[in-house]
C-alpha cells in the first residue's frame, strides 16, 4: 500500500495523493534515500568541475563555484532534516511555483516541508531548486550537473543502438523498395522498444556512474521483446494500432513527450522515424525539458549532442539515421519545443488552466505519446488510485486529444489493470510497482 495524504481527499472522490510522511512508502524511501544520493552526486560533480579549473584564469568562477557547492549542500541538508520549503527566485514558472506553494501552505496548519507535502511537488521542487541556484549564478547558469552521467549512459548504450539501427534501416529499405511488410507487426515492435527503453532512466539507478552494464536493462533484441509481453500489465497496443492505422496519409501531427536521454531517446527517435516513414503521421513534434531534470531527461543540448554523436560515429547505420533525423528537423517534419509546464510540479489535468497555450497545441494534434514514469505520475495526479480505476477516469478530465502512455513502473501507483493481474505481479515480485520490470501501454481516445 502506498503512502497517502488523507487531507487531499477531495469532494470528487479522487484518490489521495502519494506523500513522504507515510513511513516505509516508496515516496518516503525516495525522499529519505534516493534524493539525498542524487543531491550528493550533484555536489560532487560540481566540485569536480570546479577543481579542474585553472586557479589563475578562473579565480572568480572558482569562488562562485565554491559558494554554489555550499548552497547545494544546504539543500541536501534541508531535505534530510525536513526543513520548510521556500519560494524559487530564478528561471521559468516562478508564479506557478509560488501559487502551488501557497495552495499547499493554505491546506495545512504547518509550513510546507519536504515530508508533509505531496511527493510529486517535493521531488520536482528538488530538481527545480538546483536549477534555481545555478541560474542565479553568473558563471554556472547553463551548467548541467547530469551531463556526464547522460553522456556515459549514451556511450554504454551504443551496442544496443547499433542493433536497433539495423532493424530500422531494414524497415526503411522495405518502404523504399515497396516490399510489403507487416505494418502492424512493425508498429508493435517499435512501440515496445520505446516502452522498454524507459527502463534505463538514471534517477532510478541513483548510484549510476557509467560503469554498470545497462545492456541487461535494454530490450534491444526482438526475441527478448516476446518474453517481455507478460510484463505488460495493461496492453492497449491494439487500440493504439487501430488509431495509427486509421486514415493513413492525411495530414496529421503526433506530439511526442519525450523522457530520458541515451537509449530511451534513441528508441523514441527510431519510432518517430517509423511513424513518418510508414505515413502514420506527417509531422512529429517532440516536447522536451527546458532545464536539466530528473537526472536523465532530454534537454535541447542533449538532443543536439546525441544527433552529433550519431553523425560522427564510426558506425555507418548510426550516421545514416543521424542524416535522416537532422534532415527531418531541417525540413520541419520533426520539430521540438520545451514548454516550461513540463518542469512544473503540476498534474496534467491543470494544464488547460495553467498552460492553455500548451494544451491548445496538444489539442491540435492527432495523438500525444507520453513517455515514462514521471509523465504517468502527472497524468494520474500522483494519486493512489485503486488498480482497477479506468485510465480515463484517473486522468481527471485531461483530454486534449488521443493520449498514449508508455511507461515502465517505477513508482507505486498504477491504474487500469485487473486485480488478478496485480496479484500475479505481486506474487512474482514484491517490488513490482517500482523496479521498472513491469510496464503499461495505456490509451485514452477522445
Ligand atoms: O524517467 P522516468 O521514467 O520518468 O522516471 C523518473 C524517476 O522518478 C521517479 O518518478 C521518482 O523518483 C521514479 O519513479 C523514476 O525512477
Ligand atoms: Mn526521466
Amino acid at each position: 500500500m502506498a503512502g497517502t495524504d488523507k487531507e487531499c481527499l477531495d469532494t470528487h472522490k479522487n484518490a489521495p495523493r502519494l506523500i513522504g510522511s507515510k513511513t516505509g512508502s516508496f515516496a518516503y524511501l525516495t525522499i529519505r534515500d534516493r534524493m539525498p544520493v542524487i543531491m550528493t552526486q550533484i555536489v560532487d560533480t560540481l566540485h569536480q568541475a570546479v577543481s579542474e579549473l585553472n586557479s589563475e584564469e578562473y579565480k572568480n568562477k572558482i569562488e562562485e563555484g565554491k559558494c554554489l557547492i555550499g548552497n547545494l549542500s544546504e539543500v541536501r541538508h534541508q531535505l534530510m532534516t525536513d526543513k520548510d520549503l521556500g519560494f524559487l527566485e530564478h528561471g521559468d514558472g516562478l508564479e506557478e511555483w509560488r501559487q502551488l506553494y501557497v495552495q499547499l501552505a493554505n491546506k495545512r496548519n504547518v509550513m510546507p516541508s519536504w515530508y508533509n507535502v505531496p511527493w510529486l511537488y517535493v521531488e520536482c521542487y528538488m530538481y527545480r531548486k538546483v536549477i534555481d541556484i545555478l541560474i542565479g549564478s553568473e558563471y554556472f547558469k547553463k551548467y548541467d550537473p547530469f551531463r556526464i552521467q547522460k553522456e556515459k549512459g549514451f556511450q554504454s548504450s551504443l551496442p544496443a543502438m547499433e542493433t536497433l539501427s539495423m532493424y530500422l534501416i531494414e524497415k526503411i529499405n522495405d518502404f523504399k523498395l515497396e516490399i510489403k511488410t507487416d505494418l502492424r507487426e512493425d508498429f508493435l515492435k517499435f512501440l515496445q522498444f520505446c516502452l522498454w527503453g524507459n527502463k534505463t532512466d538514471l534517477s532510478l539507478i541513483a548510484k549510476y556512474d557509467g560503469s554498470q552494464d545497462l545492456s541487461q536493462l535494454q530490450a534491444s533484441s526482438k526475441d527478448h521483446l516476446t518474453n517481455l509481453r507478460s510484463k505488460i500489465l495493461c496492453d492497449d497496443t491494439e487500440l493504439a494500432w487501430t488509431l495509427i492505422n486509421k486514415e493513413k496519409g492525411v495530414k496529421r501531427r503526433i506530439t511526442y513527450v519525450l523522457d530520458n536521454s541515451g537509449f530511451e531517446l534513441f528508441t523514441d527517435l527510431c519510432f518517430a522515424d517509423w511513424l513518418i516513414t510508414s505515413n502514420s503521421a506527417t509531422e512529429v513534434h517532440f516536447e522536451i525539458k527546458n532545464i536539466p531534470w530528473f537526472v536523465s531527461d532530454v534537454t535541447p543540448n542533449d538532443l543536439h549532442w546525441t544527433l552529433e554523436q550519431l553523425k560522427s560515429s564510426p558506425n555507418k547505420n548510426l550516421n545514416l539515421l543521424a542524416d535522416r533525423w537532422l534532415g527531418n528537423f531541417a525540413d520541419k517534419i520533426w520539430t521540438y519545443g520545451c514548454h516550461p509546464f513540463w518542469t512544473l510540479a503540476h498534474q496534467f489535468s491543470t494544464m488547460q488552466v495553467t498552460s492553455p497555450d500548451l494544451y491548445t497545441s496538444l489539442a491540435s494534434g492527432y495523438l500525444v505519446i507520453l513517455k515514462g514514469d514521471l509523465n504517468y505520475r502527472k497524468l494520474l495526479g500522483d494519486r493512489d488510485w485503486s488498480y482497477t480505476t479506468p485510465f480515463k477516469r484517473a486522468l481527471e478530465g485531461f483530454s486534449p486529444t488521443n493520449l498514449l502512455a508508455l511507461r515502465t513502473l517505477k513508482a507505486d501507483l498504477v491504474c487500469g489493470i485487473t486485480q488478478e493481474t496485480a496479484d500475479r505481479a505481486a506474487k512474482e515480485s514484491d517490488r513490482w510497482m517500482v523496479n521498472g520490470e513491469y510496464a503499461v501501454i495505456q490509451i485514452s481516445i477522445v
